[in-house]
């Protein structure tokens, strides 16, 4: 693992990838325009006469067909991202329309800067949109798409959250295809997460069926990294880092206590990459709890056992939890089972309230009249409603550019995103359905280990 990439592109080879590299290497190519539009027009790009992109200096500017990305994990090579020859808009008759949905992450407002301003100065973009409030923006009637420019983004790479305003729900697929075609949208930018990109597939495919000249394109966002394909999310490292103040007051907490456990929760729904990162560059966690990994309190290889042990030995113990962990040990009544939220993702109960609950209960029973704290923080919102750090800034600006390079040379359907450190154009449709989670039988959650000490929790 390099400290910045969870997914399982790797680029370590092992013998059996270098005896597969000698197959035949299949391309995912990309949906086009041309592919359902005919007699299309192209038109040179405009970055010829753009001298501060397009030096004559620089030599292989464009990319061709020849330039792919190959990713190990899903054993295909994909388009390289970056500028064609050709483009297949007029730019005077571009309209843009630049969207956000699902949670906040760090760096969704460097996204839509870089969106606008890439496409006003690289590409002479004048008329760019932006939907307000999610999906729903689209139709709503309470809202109407905000026209943006340099100007009006110009600091917007400064703050979190953003600008544009999020939602989860609201997904009405006619209504917002209605409104595509209605406004003469004919680039949309879908900047959000999974079920995001599940909503984007369809947007794209109704927009095929309709015949429209309109390009689709996914820009990945989630703080959970739980995309799969991609190298990482932008935002996630911002919100790594900002979980570590969390992690460093429970350790002051516990250790300046009698028998003090410090224990953090951290976002991550389905996947424990923020726990799992953030435990790797803390080095104060004693124990950390993902979604990926069955854990159990009682009895041999139990997480109080541990504790026990940890307490025996240093007199304190930093326990962190990613909020999707331990939820089918948590009681429950049948219809909390059942509850979703607007965009149908299950609604949690509180494994860190559960938890410090049940920390205390054994406590009183096992080690009546010692001593004893748990203080439990929960940095909840804090980790992902910050401006993106400077790496992310980066990264968000890269991306926008990506998606800008290919929505203008016809592709659609597509998402921009690095894989092993380039960047390349996938089918949505791949991103839309590819996860990440944290593989508890690799060497990555091995170092974890190594570093915690903590139990494998495997009942013998
Ligand atoms: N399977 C789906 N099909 C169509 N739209 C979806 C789907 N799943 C989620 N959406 C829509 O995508 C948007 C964001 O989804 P959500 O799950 O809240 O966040 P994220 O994209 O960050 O995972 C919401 O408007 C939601 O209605
Ligand atoms: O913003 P909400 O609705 O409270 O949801 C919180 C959820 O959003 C996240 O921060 C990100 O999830 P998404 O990427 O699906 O939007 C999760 O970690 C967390 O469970
Ligand atoms: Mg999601």
């Amino acid at each position: 693992m390099d400290g910045s990439s969870s997914s399982s592109s790797s680029s370590s080879l092992e013998l059996e990838d270098v005896t597969n590299l000698f197959e035949p290497i299949k391309l995912k190519d990309l949906p086009h325009l041309n592919h359902y539009i005919s007699n299309l027009k192209t038109f040179p790009n405009p970055l010829d006469q753009n001298p501060y992109f397009h030096t004559p200096q620089l030599q292989h500017f464009y990319i061709t067909n020849n330039n792919l990305v190959f990713s190990h994990s899903t054993r295909f090579a994909y388009r390289t991202a970056g500028p064609r020859n050709n483009v297949f808009f007029n730019p005077s008759d571009v309209r843009a329309a630049i969207v956000t949905c699902g949670g906040l992450c760090p760096g969704l407002n460097t996204v839509i800067r870089e969106l606008v301003v890439g496409l006003w100065d690289l590409y002479g973009v004048r008329q760019i949109f932006g939907i307000t409030a999610g999906y729903r923006g689209f139709y709503s009637s309470s809202t109407q798409p905000v026209q943006l420019n340099p100007n009006i983004v110009h600091h917007w790479h400064t703050k979190g959250g953003t600008f544009l305003q999020t939602s989860r729900g609201g997904f009405d697929l006619c209504k917002i295809v209605d409104a595509i075609q209605n406004q003469a949208f004919n680039q949309v930018y879908i900047i959000g997460g999974d079920g995001t990109m599940r909503g984007a597939v369809k947007i794209f495919n109704e927009i095929k069926q309709r015949k429209l000249n309109v390009a689709v394109v996914g820009i990945p966002k989630t703080v959970d990294n739980d995309v799969g394909i991609i190298d990482r999310s932008f935002g996630f490292q911002t919100a790594v880092e900002m979980a570590q103040q969390a992690i460093s007051a429970a350790h002051v907490e516990a250790e300046s206590a009698v028998n003090g456990i410090g224990l953090v929760k951290l976002m991550g729904r389905s996947t424990g990459h923020i726990v799992l990162h953030s435990t790797l560059s803390s080095r104060d966690v004693d124990c950390c709890l993902i979604p990926e990994l069955d854990f159990y309190l009682e009895g041999k290889g139990g997480l109080f056992e541990f504790l026990d042990q940890r307490l025996k030995e240093n007199g304190h113990a930093v326990l962190v939890v990613a909020e999707g962990a331990g939820q089918d040990i948590i009681p429950r009544t049948e219809s909390h089972k059942e509850e979703r939220d607007e965009s149908g993702n299950p609604v949690f109960l509180d494994v860190g309230v559960w938890l410090k609950s049940e920390l205390n209960k054994w406590w009183d029973r096992d080690h009546p009249g010692e001593l004893f704290t748990v203080k439990y923080i929960d940095p909840t919102y804090m980790i992902r409603a910050v401006h993106a750090n400077a790496t992310d800034n980066l990264y968000c600006t890269l991306l926008a550019h990506s998606a800008i390079h290919g929505v203008m040379a016809g592709y659609t359907g597509f998402v921009a995103a690095p894989i092993n450190g380039n960047y390349a154009y996938i089918p949505l449709e791949d991103v839309a359905c590819a996860k990440n989670p944290v593989n508890t039988k690799d060497h990555n959650w091995s170092w974890v280990r190594s570093v915690t000490n903590q139990p494998d929790f495997l009942k013998s």
